[in-house]
């Protein structure tokens, strides 16, 4: 018998102005047990049984090729010649992250479906090959990057040729095979390219903490990324990367220059287009400065929203509460996390 344990963080992407380029793993975990055992195993479709505990745990699917996870871990296979799980595999997942909120479920999802089939198929790949695994599933890697690797990460997605190019253009669909009741269609699906993306760690000031503001709705994240443009103009361009050539040297710098953070946040590529979406952003994202507010240190929508994530490094109770009136004022209910940031992916063997 095999069992281990698989643990991913959530993310915040974006962090203003690093639009689909920074995120920052944040310490509320997607937890999966597995255990494989082939004397005790049950007849089930694909080998593997899948349950669910946590938030969303009534409306996640537990056929292993419908649950995003099990799903992701049976494309990996796949591409390694192997059609199912091994026989008697069960697969417990308990999800603290809430679902559709900016806080990178999905991400966490893809990077806990790629180390699960690595792990299952004793594939050993990298880090790096199974990120190439995620981005033909989440194809934008802030999110991805972060709950992979941890900490506060940069990243991008390198120029691909013609032929790459027409491989993770796949839709996702014809990657990860529609459900079919455990029946195996055949189809052997697209391999990624190698080295799709790539990535910096960098460093954050260790007293800035992480307070998520995590309204009582989802917001899809194809949803969020419909209202916004498919152009932008020269001015907003260069406004958000003079931004961010400077937010992230400041986020990295003890004792944080809060005044300096807070202006670097700024951003025209996003926020002010899901505003939309998000009752109360508009104002959330202007009241509040490191002037009027002691300990505050900088606001942005986290992810595709409707979470806001403000960064501070004391008073947090205050300046969550402010935020969370916010939000009742345009009748929107929410909680609160104090998160830090953490570490990325892992698999513990028992
Ligand atoms: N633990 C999970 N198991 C299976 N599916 C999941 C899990 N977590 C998330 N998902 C799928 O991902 C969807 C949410 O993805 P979406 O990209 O809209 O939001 P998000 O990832 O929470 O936000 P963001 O990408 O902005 O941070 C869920 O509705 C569900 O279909
Ligand atoms: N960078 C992405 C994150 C959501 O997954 C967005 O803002 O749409």
């Amino acid at each position: 018998m095999r069992q281990f344990t698989i643990r991913v963080p959530a993310s915040s992407a974006n962090i203003g102005p690093g639009f689909d380029v920074l995120g920052i793993a944040l310490s509320l975990y997607l937890t999966i047990e597995v255990t494989i055992d082939h004397k005790n195993a049950n007849n089930v479709p694909l080998n593997c049984e899948v349950t669910n505990s946590g938030l969303g745990a009534e409306q996640l699917p537990t056929a292993a090729d419908a649950n995003l996870i099990t799903r992701t871990a049976l494309y990996i296979l796949r591409c390694h010649g192997m059609r199912t799980f091994p026989v008697g595999t069960k697969v417990h997942i308990n999800n603290d992250i809430p679902l559709g909120r900016g806080l990178g479920s999905s991400g966490a999802a893809v990077i806990a479906g790629v180390m699960l089939g690595n792990a299952v198929g004793q594939l050993d790949l990298s880090k790096e090959r199974l990120m190439d695994f995620a981005l033909m599933i989440e194809r934008h890697p802030d999110n991805i990057s972060a709950a992979m690797f941890g900490g506060f990460v940069g990243s991008f997605l390198r120029e691909l040729s013609g032929t790459e190019l027409e491989r993770v253009e796949i839709p996702v669909a014809e990657v990860l095979p529609e459900p079919s009741g455990g029946v195996d269609t055949g189809l052997t699906p697209p391999e990624p390219p190698v080295g799709i993306s790539r990535q910096m760690s960098y460093d954050l000031a260790p007293e800035l903490k992480a307070i998520a503001v995590i309204p009582a709705f989802e917001v899809s994240t194809a949803k969020s990324r419909d209202v916004l443009p498919t152009a932008y103009t020269r001015q907003d361009a260069i406004f958000n990367l003079q931004r961010l050539s400077v937010l992230i040297p400041a986020l990295g710098r003890s004792p944080v220059d809060a005044e300096l953070v807070h202006l670097a946040m700024q951003d025209r590529l996003h926020q002010k287009y899901r505003r939309i979406l998000v009752p109360g952003l508009a104002t959330i994202l202007t009241f509040m400065t490191p002037r009027t507010h002691k300990g505050f240190v900088g606001v942005c929508l986290s992810g595709a929203g409707p979470t806001v994530l403000a960064l501070a490094t004391e008073n947090f109770d205050a300046i969550a509460e402010e935020i969370v009136s916010a939000f009742n004022a345009e009748g929107v209910e929410c909680t609160w996390k104090l998160l830090d940031c953490c570490d990325g992916a892992t698999v513990e063997e028992k």
